[in-house]
């Protein structure tokens, strides 16, 4: 660790009843499950992004955001926002805690706690509380943008797309596991060659190990820019202008760390 404390908020994004409500009366058409799913998406992302944080697809009937700086009547006005368009609806569960994987960790408790995905009365649960404005600081969210080296000449205009697909896809299943095993960080793949990972105060030791790891495991070569600050936002912009930097200095790691 670095020695910056970091204090995550995230919000579990369930959808209510979904499975079954994809078969009935009878199986609906893919397209359209295909459709609705990236929409929503789309529409929470922007949502949250408003409010300076980020949202990450994962399974999308699950999804996971980063939201340091909204409050419950801000998640509240994005369930009714959901509710009016769509014919699903959405669960939201908050967590906060020293890591993202902590903080993930206590939002899908208290779903769980509630019941199942699946039950068929569910509908709208918000749970959890945010950071108070009162212990909110500078230095709340790390986010590390990983890329890979090069991915368009090694990779985009040298294979097959659907092999260069592989090599990014096998690069990032390699990240994803060693950030949250090794390091309690939540790590999602956000198109192109791109991986953004939240994280609590990892040192530039951490993320040289983790660069490391994944050319190892995966002959992937990335590099990373990290950030650090009181939304997802500003952590998140922080860490882009660090791996402009990285691109400039060839270097693995760059970023406010220390
Ligand atoms: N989500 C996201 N995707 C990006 C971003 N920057 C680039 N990409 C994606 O990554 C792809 C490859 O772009 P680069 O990473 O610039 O290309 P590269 O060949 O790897 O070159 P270097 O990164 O300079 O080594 C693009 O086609 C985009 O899809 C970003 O900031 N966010």
């Amino acid at each position: 660790m670095s020695g910056i404390v970091t204090n995550t908020q995230v919000t579990l994004v369930q959808l209510d009843n979904y499975g079954p409500w994809t078969v009935t009366p009878s199986p609906r058409r893919e397209v359209d499950l295909q459709t609705l799913q990236s929409r929503l998406y789309a529409d929470l992302s922007q949502a949250i992004g408003m409010r300076d944080g980020y949202t990450f697809f994962t399974r999308f009937d699950n999804m996971v955001a980063v939201t340091n700086g909204l409050d419950l009547e801000d998640h509240a006005r994005i369930q009714e926002s959901i509710r009016n368009r769509y014919p699903v609806t959405v669960s939201l569960s908050i967590g906060t805690g020293a890591t993202p994987a902590d903080a993930l960790v206590e939002a899908t408790a208290a779903i769980q706690d509630e019941g199942s995905a699946q039950d068929a009365d569910r509908s709208e649960l918000l749970l959890g509380q945010p950071v108070p404005e009162s212990e909110r600081s500078d230095d709340d969210v790390q986010i590390a943008h990983f890329d890979v080296v090069d991915a368009t000449g090694k990779y985009t205009d040298e294979l097959d797309a659907f092999s260069s697909f592989i090599h990014i896809e096998q690069g990032y299943a390699e990240l994803m596991k060693h950030m949250h095993v090794a390091h309690d960080s939540l790590s999602f793949f956000v198109g192109g060659d791109n991986i953004i990972a939240v994280c609590p105060g990892l040192s530039e030791d951490d993320y040289a190990e983790a660069v490391e790891h994944v050319r190892e495991t995966a002959g992937v070569d990335l590099r990373v820019g990290v950030g650090t600050g009181a939304s997802p936002h500003d952590a998140g912009m922080g860490a882009k202008h660090a791996l402009e930097l990285a691109r400039e200095d060839e270097t693995d790691v760059e970023g406010d760390l220390h």
